[in-house]
């Protein structure tokens, strides 16, 4: 995949980041919102999708409020991106207005993406809003997410939507030019990586988690949005959103920015949900033998090859599946609870009814449900 092949591609999620949205903690950078929104207008006119991933509503909310300092508890938090939210989603509308296009809040929690009937149903409601033409402004649903359950950083929210509507790009507009070999916030002498394959092992090393004041994840959780905007095959560019023109540069097949090009291949659709879950309820320990066939044979998991059931989970609950020195195999979903995984881990096929009292399933994770690490 290169720049030009991305250029012409046709669904993108843009993600603007709090440290661009906001105008020196003062609310939000109108000016700059004006623009970001003339230049998905002429995208559009170019005949791309565009979702837009903006955070924003905190800061905003801060500037209504009249507070200087980020709130420190969750509730105002939580009452803070409620008031800020509001100015968000108008300074877009108002902008968007002035090139003829219609906009659209979508509000996404974590259990949004979690539960399968409401990520399908929230993928629907996408694809709907872009076959109408219209730019749907999404932001995590801060109000409702508490701690346990947040995304946090929108740079994970982008790549989930990107995973959801099945774009061709993710590009995340932020305060630096990209991706540097070190941070640049420290590092003067950081390099401007323009491009690498995800699957450089050296990435990891560069991005740091330190952020700006009102940033939430750092280069570390872009880094990691492009692992799982790759999931679905997309790419990914960091570039600096201040940078003049810089939706319609990429537009043009220019080098700007870091791009991050997925190297895996591309996974279905009900995996790639599967991967994006958050919350692991469990531990299944497995022997050699199941984590060969699982590796090099993508096979079901089956009771046989448990050795140690760990945590309370559902059936149908995520799980993680370890080998004997702990280290993560696949996750998956569980077609028994705990307490029956418990009864049948180690038994052969033949002995699960007598071990259950009934007939079970045969496969304590099935392939189509299991995300190899
Ligand atoms: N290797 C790196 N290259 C570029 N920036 C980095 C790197 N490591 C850490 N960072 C930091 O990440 C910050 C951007 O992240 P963040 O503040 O969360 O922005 P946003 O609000 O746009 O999500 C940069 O200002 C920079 O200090
Ligand atoms: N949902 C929050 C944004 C979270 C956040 O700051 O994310 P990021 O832009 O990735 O640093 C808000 O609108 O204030």
């Amino acid at each position: 995949m290169d720049r030009h092949k991305l250029a012409v591609s046709k669904r993108w999620v843009i993600k603007v980041g709090s440290s661009l949205v906001t105008a020196k903690g003062q609310g939000l950078d109108h000016e700059a919102i004006a623009d970001w929104c003339a230049q998905i207008a002429a995208l559009r006119r170019q005949g791309k999708q565009i979702v837009l991933v903006s955070s924003g509503a905190v800061a905003e909310g801060m500037a209504r409020l009249g507070f200087k300092k980020r709130p420190g508890t969750l509730h105002e938090l939580q009452a803070t991106a409620a008031v800020g939210q509001m100015g968000l989603v108008r300074a877009y509308e108002d902008e968007f207005k002035k090139h003829g296009l219609r906009a659209a809040q979508v509000l996404l929690t974590h259990e949004d993406v979690a539960d399968r009937g409401r990520y399908l149903n929230a993928r629907s409601t996408f694809n709907t809003l872009l076959e109408f033409g219209v730019v749907p402004v999404v932001n995590e649903n801060d109000t409702v997410s508490t701690d346990e359950i947040r995304l946090g950083d929108n740079d994970t929210l982008g790549a989930l939507t990107a995973n959801l509507i099945d774009a061709n790009l993710l590009v995340i507009l932020t305060d630096q030019e990209g991706l540097f070999d070190s941070d640049p916030r420290h590092n003067p002498e950081a390099k401007l990586i323009s491009e690498a394959e995800l699957s450089d092992s050296r990435l990891a090393g560069m991005a740091g988690d330190s952020k700006g004041e009102l940033g939430r994840g750092g280069m570390r959780t872009k880094l990691s949005a492009a692992h799982t905007a790759a999931r679905s095959g997309a790419a990914t560019v960091i570039a600096f959103g201040r940078k003049s023109d810089a939706l319609l540069r990429i537009a043009q097949g220019e080098t700007i920015g870091s791009l991050l090009k997925p190297a895996q291949g591309v996974m279905a659709a009900r995996k790639r949900w599967i991967a994006g879950q958050l919350q692991l309820r469990g531990k299944l320990v497995l022997d050699d033998g199941a984590v060969r066939v699982l590796r090099e044979q993508g096979r079901s998991l089956l009771p046989v090859g448990v050795k140690r059931v760990e945590g309370e989970f559902e059936r149908g609950d995520l799980v993680q599946c370890l080998d004997a020195e702990g280290r993560e195999i696949a996750r998956g979903l569980s077609n028994y609870a705990a307490a029956e995984a418990q009864k049948i881990a180690g038994a052969r096929s033949e002995e699960l009814e007598a071990r259950l009292g009934y007939v079970g399933e045969v496969e304590i994770v099935h392939r189509d449900n299991l995300v190899l690490a």
